[in-house]
């Protein structure tokens, strides 16, 4: 078959339980018509020209394994009851059990928890984890529970889940609105429900219940990794210069302090409640104290208030979106002063914005690669726990940084072989190992 060029793809008008699968070449759909799952359909199809004879089996990654939607009620405190919707999605298992986080979120709908499943499997695939891609949610707003509550719901839809995880079926972990806690009630969920302890079913757990050390930071520490590397290569110095965070949260905050602790200077940072910005630096310590207390960002002492948008526009050498898909779209691409974007977030970028920051000569570090580092760690930890021996935070982070630095020098090497951006670059390499496993399997073109 040859390849159709970017532009000229077809794609099957089928819907996949009512969400489209079909959609029109969407470079020239604005980011209002789109949304995740046709951002990441897009993505695939730019790669399509690149595949060889593998392109034949494409439809295979613009598929979802399967979908689980779940009913997930509960008992609120004040004794009524509330319904949730839940979902699991195993987007691929070609290349080993599903995994990915989940994430609670009150927008959570399963078009947009395929594409998270999807890039799962780019991401796992693309830094040569044995995984396929999935990922879970629930559509919820876990800041409007009390922790008994979210204890319940995370219990309840669990057991719901129950039926496609394990330890080696499909291993969740964190993702927005989820962490150590949740991952706990998880573990402990599943074990009852199984009749054993079966700590290798989840990742992103407390350390005292079969965590890994270097977890928590390994997102943010991997966007650092990745972030540097694309400097080198571009000459540019990490110490002295400006970084700009969207979302304080798991990955933002880590990503902040670990270029603060590298002498960069953190001069804009923002999260739900909204972004600050102080030319001079920001300590991203500081901030945590104050979000401890007051819960957000909004209000804190050393840094001016500005806007959510205006933090794009935020002079800086390293942009970190660390919070949600569609945030740098045709409408803000090209207001950017970023030299690096460094992608923290699974999805922040558009197509669209992809192509303005492209011709801009701004660098992007794809999700798929800048935000591997947590799902690295969560391997370190399922290996840790089927062999019961844990090793130094020392250890984790070394083995960390040389998955990561080796990831991105081979991304970085097909991006110059093949002159496309570092995204496509990316998903060469990992569509390339996805589909070939595909096909040893039993689908050989
Ligand atoms: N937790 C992990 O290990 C990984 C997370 N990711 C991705 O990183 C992103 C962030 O995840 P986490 O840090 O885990 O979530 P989190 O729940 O710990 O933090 C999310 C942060 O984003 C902020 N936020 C939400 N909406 C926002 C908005 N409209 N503008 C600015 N800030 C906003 C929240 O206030 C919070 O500070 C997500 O896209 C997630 O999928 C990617 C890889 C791994
Ligand atoms: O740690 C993991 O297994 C997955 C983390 C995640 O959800 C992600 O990388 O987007």
């Amino acid at each position: 078959m040859k390849p159709a060029a970017c532009g000229e793809c077809t794609r099957e008008a089928i819907t996949y339980f009512g969400v489209n699968m079909k959609s029109e070449p969407l470079s020239y759909l604005s980011s209002e018509n789109i949304g995740p799952w046709e951002i990441y359909l897009e993505q695939v199809d730019r790669v399509t020209p690149y595949l060889g004879k593998l392109a034949v089996l494409v439809d295979h990654l613009k598929r979802p394994k399967r979908c689980l939607i779940v009913d997930v009620p509960i008992h609120l405190d004040d004794g009524s009851v509330a319904y949730f919707e839940g979902y699991r999605v195993h987007h691929n298992t070609a290349r080993g059990p599903a995994k990915g986080g989940v994430r609670y979120h009150p927008d959570v709908t399963l078009s947009e928890v395929m594409a998270l499943a999807a890039w799962m499997t780019i991401k796992n695939a693309a830094v040569n984890l044995p995984y396929g891609g999935g990922k879970g949610g629930i559509r919820v707003d876990p800041r409007k529970l009390s922790p008994a509550e979210i204890e319940r719901l995370t219990r309840r839809y669990t057991s719901e889940i129950g039926i496609i995880i394990g330890p080696d079926k499909d291993i969740p972990a964190p993702d927005m609105g989820t962490g150590p806690r949740e991952m706990a009630w998880m573990m402990d969920t599943y074990s009852m429900n199984v009749g054993r302890t079966a700590s290798g079913v989840v990742t992103g757990k407390p350390i005292a219940v079969g965590g890994s050390l270097g977890r928590q930071d390994a997102t943010g520490r991997g966007v650092f990794v990745t972030a540097a590397a694309a400097a080198e290569k571009i000459g540019l110095p990490v110490e002295g210069s400006r970084v700009v965070v969207q979302g304080f949260g798991n990955v933002g905050n880590a990503a902040a302090r670990i270029f603060h602790d590298a002498k960069a200077k953190v001069v804009a940072l923002s999260d739900v409640t909204g972004a600050v910005r102080n030319d001079a630096g920001i300590d991203p310590y500081e901030v945590l104290k104050w979000v401890a207390v007051h819960g957000g960002v909004r209000g804190y002492p050393g840094a001016e208030a500005i806007s959510s948008a205006e933090l794009f526009e935020v002079p800086c050498e390293f942009l970190v979106p660390a919070a949600l898909e569609k945030q740098i779209t045709e409408h803000n691409a090209w207001k950017i002063q970023a030299k690096i974007i460094a992608e923290g977030a699974n999805g922040p970028t558009t197509p669209a914005a992809d192509d303005i920051l492209n011709e801009r000569g701004i660098l992007v570090v794809p999700d798929v690669v800048a935000n591997a580092g947590g799902v690295t760690v969560s391997y370190f930890e399922w290996v840790q726990d089927f062999n019961s021996y844990f090793w130094t935070e020392a250890e984790i982070n070394q083995k960390l940084e040389r998955i990561m630095r080796h990831a991105f020098e081979a991304v970085w090497q097909v991006a110059q072989d093949k002159k496309v951006s570092l995204r496509t670059a990316a998903y060469i390499v990992a569509a390339t190992r996805v589909l070939e496993a595909r096909a040893l399997r039993g689908l050989y073109p």
